[in-house]
């Protein structure tokens, strides 16, 4: 894919970000953007910050120094609820859904913050409450269908093999009509149909509805595939950030990780 037809301004801004847990240093002086409407992958070995960057980004953790930049405005430091008010939504490494709750039901509190309706109006306008449901609902039936997952929309999602949680957990995150989605290795532990099928619903997403999309993932034929641009980190901190072909011939990148793991 060829990136620069269709990225757009910068919609989020890291700018000299300093992240530690005690004497370990996550993230050291990071600075990076996001450009509206592009696939971008972080890669790196493991430990190198890439989960850290993606809890700085929506708001699980708060940097020691450095600012975070949203569509132009500093941010200050916020808690995930408020990053998924703007925009920003998420999956995790380890799948983070309602196991007993079926697939239409978990997918349905990806649109928690699209209701307008809360309890009290509920009780009190019945009939516009019951309105506001159905068309909550219609939109999580457009996304099942977007996602391919209809034969499994009633089954609770902790009896389902582990590729299709994903696929669930994806679909959750794009209940909540996000314009930034950040992706914890959507892949991991999928085998290589699966991971095709994945491949493809992201860059339909990206496609289809515009997301940016921010993703961690460990398979560099993936990365290189599907990314618009890559940044690499290693050991918290940025030795690469361009196309996937410039970051292939990066020597920096290729010595620090490519050549030698994963
Ligand atoms: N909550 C935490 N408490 C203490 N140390 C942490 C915490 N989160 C991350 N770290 C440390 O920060 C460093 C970066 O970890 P991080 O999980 O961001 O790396 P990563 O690139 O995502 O690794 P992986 O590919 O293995 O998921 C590691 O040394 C890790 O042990």
């Amino acid at each position: 894919m060829n990136p620069q037809h269709k990225t757009g301004d910068v919609i989020l801004a890291a700018e000299n970000i300093s992240l530690s847990f005690g004497g370990v240093k996550a993230l050291t002086d990071i600075s990076l953007d996001v450009r509206e409407h592009e696939l971008l992958s972080i890669i790196g070995p493991n430990g190198a910050g890439k989960s850290s960057m993606l809890n700085v980004i929506n708001g699980v953790y708060h940097p020691q120094q450095g600012q975070v930049t949203w569509r132009g405005k500093p941010r200050g430091a916020i808690h995930p609820h408020e990053a998924a008010r703007m925009g920003i939504a998420r999956t995790f490494q380890n799948i983070a859904l309602f196991k007993g709750m079926s697939v239409l039901d978990n997918i349905m509190t990806g649109r928690n913050l699209k209701m307008h309706a809360n309890f009290l109006q509920q009780a009190l306008w019945w009939g516009r409450a019951q309105r506001e449901e159905m068309a909550q609902r219609e939109k999580v039936e457009q996304i099942i269908d977007f996602l391919e997952i209809q034969a499994i929309r009633k089954t609770p999602v902790g009896r389902l093999p582990y590729g299709l949680q994903k696929r669930v957990e994806l679909a959750r995150a794009i209940a909540a009509e996000p314009t930034l989605l950040l992706l914890d290795e959507p892949m991991a532990g999928m085998n290589v149909e699966e991971k095709q099928d994945m491949c493809r619903f992201i860059l339909d997403i990206n496609d289809a509805f515009g997301t940016t999309i921010v993703l961690i993932e460990h398979d560099m034929g993936v990365v290189m595939d599907i990314s618009d641009r890559v940044i690499v980190l290693d050991y918290g901190k940025k030795i690469g950030d361009g196309t996937p072909h410039d970051v292939r011939n990066n020597p920096d990148v290729i010595a620090a990780y490519l050549g030698t793991r994963h």
